[in-house]
């Protein structure tokens, strides 16, 4: 059997096994006595929210003893090694190569630890992690063999130096998340856990980078600044994250600009691989790059493909701007070739007079940033590459503006 088959396979297993865990939700839905929306917790799990849990401790505990069971990539390996040995039935949910999870995971991990003091804010961002984990089939009991393999992963790295208080404050941070999480899918169940898409628009722009319309069959229920995953058919199980590069609008029509990283993965499967009729899957929307509520003048500094969502908030903006407002966006790109959406942003910025737009193609980004302006009063959005995002919060700070006003997607950044 080819590859393609075996995909077409394992994409339809997959989905009847989403189509069950559909009747389920709705079952579950049917019988369960009227709740608010956006209620609750799962009770299985006793899940609280975050108050009483004294998470400050539980990181110094963990930070103390980080040495006995680092590297964390390395944990991570060992964790997923006993869990698919140990439950091989695990191991379909997951892509076929498991770097990008790894990593993933990494990341969360990194997050959670370094987050820990501020449940609030972690709860929040759970709950997003949780109501996009539902794409993937993830259950109640599929944290259970997390912890499990958890457990087992700590116990070994640590060796002779294990002690219960090391234990004891993982699992505390493991079950605080995954409570968080599974209040997330929860809060979800009336909405579905992916969006089928088909492909309206494909337009190479550089060799390397397409812009790409999709429409889906349901409405994508986004706000200007998001971003969601994508699944490509050549790919099943295999999620990578991509801002929407538009404003929601009526058609359900979506934009996204996508640069090929390497010769294989999604990237290179949406770049190369793929055209008009083309069906994709979406997850559910997250991130929180545009803060509600504030009226502040706007400065937005975006690095190469890092423009989609800056694009989606200036139309938004365009839509709905508070009185007042002004907007100054900043693109850097590594030439003037390489400003692949010029076109489309001159247009944006015509007769829009309290819009400013100002292209980088020499020099650093964050220096032209700082030498063009006052930004303290400002409000400030990042996208980008890591280091770029980096380099620019800290010669926004450092100019004096406020750590709170620099806004940018943590887990988005590779
Ligand atoms: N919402 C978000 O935060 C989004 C983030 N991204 C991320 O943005 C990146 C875009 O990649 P490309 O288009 O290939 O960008 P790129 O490599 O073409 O870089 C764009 C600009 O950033 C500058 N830059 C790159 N690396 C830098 C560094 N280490 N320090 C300072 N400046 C640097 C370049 O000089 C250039 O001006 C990807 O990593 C993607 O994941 C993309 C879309 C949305």
């Amino acid at each position: 059997m080819d590859n393609s088959s075996r995909n077409a396979i394992a994409t339809a297993e997959y989905d009847r096994l989403i189509a069950r865990h559909h009747a389920m939700r709705l079952r579950r839905q049917l019988l369960a006595p009227a709740a608010p929306s956006g209620a609750g917790p799962a009770p299985d799990l006793g899940y609280g929210g975050c108050e009483g849990y004294d998470g400050a401790g539980d990181q110094q505990l963990i930070r103390r003893d980080l040495d006995l069971v680092a590297p964390l990539p390395e944990l991570i390996d060992q964790l997923y090694e006993v869990m698919f040995r140990r439950r091989p039935y695990l191991r379909p949910l997951f892509p076929a190569s498991m770097e990008f999870q790894q990593a993933h995971l990494e990341r969360v991990f990194q997050h959670l630890i370094d987050h820990l003091h501020q449940p609030a804010d972690l709860d929040r961002m759970l709950r997003q992690l949780g109501r996009d984990h539902r794409k993937l089939g993830v259950r109640p009991i599929h944290y259970e063999a997390f912890e499990e393999a958890l457990c087992a992963a700590l116990r070994h790295r640590a060796g002779e130096h294990w002690t219960e208080d090391l234990e004891a404050a993982w699992v505390r941070m493991l079950r605080f998340a995954v409570g968080a999480m599974v209040a997330g899918a929860d809060a979800a169940l009336t909405e579905p856990p992916y969006w089928h898409a088909v492909v309206t628009g494909h337009e190479r722009r550089r060799p390397d980078l397409a812009v790409l319309r999709v429409r889906t069959g349901e409405p994508y229920p986004y706000r200007a600044g998001q971003y969601g995953t994508v699944e490509h058919p050549a790919l099943p199980h295999t999620w990578r994250q991509y801002s929407m590069g538009c404003a929601p609008r009526g058609d359900n029509e979506l934009e996204f600009h996508v640069r090929r990283t390497g010769p294989d993965g999604v990237s290179a499967a949406l770049v190369e691989r793929t055209a008009v009729g083309d069906r994709l899957r979406l997850g559910p929307p997250r991130g929180s790059l545009l803060p509600d509520g504030d009226s502040r003048d706007l400065l937005l500094v975006a690095g190469g493909t890092g423009l989609a969502p800056m694009k989606a908030i200036i139309e938004q903006q365009a839509l709905h701007r508070p009185p007042g407002r002004r907007v100054h966006l900043f693109v850097g790109a590594r030439d003037r070739a390489d400003l692949y959406d010029w076109q489309s942003l001159s247009q944006l910025v015509l007769h829009k007079t309290w819009l400013s737009l100002t292209p980088v193609t020499s020099g650093r980004l964050a220096d032209a940033v700082i030498a063009a302006g006052d930004w303290r009063e400002h409000q400030a959005c990042l996208t980008g590459p890591t280091g770029m995002v980096a380099s620019m919060h800290a010669e926004l700070l450092s100019a004096g503006l406020p750590l709170a006003r620099i806004r940018f997607d943590q887990l988005l950044s590779r």
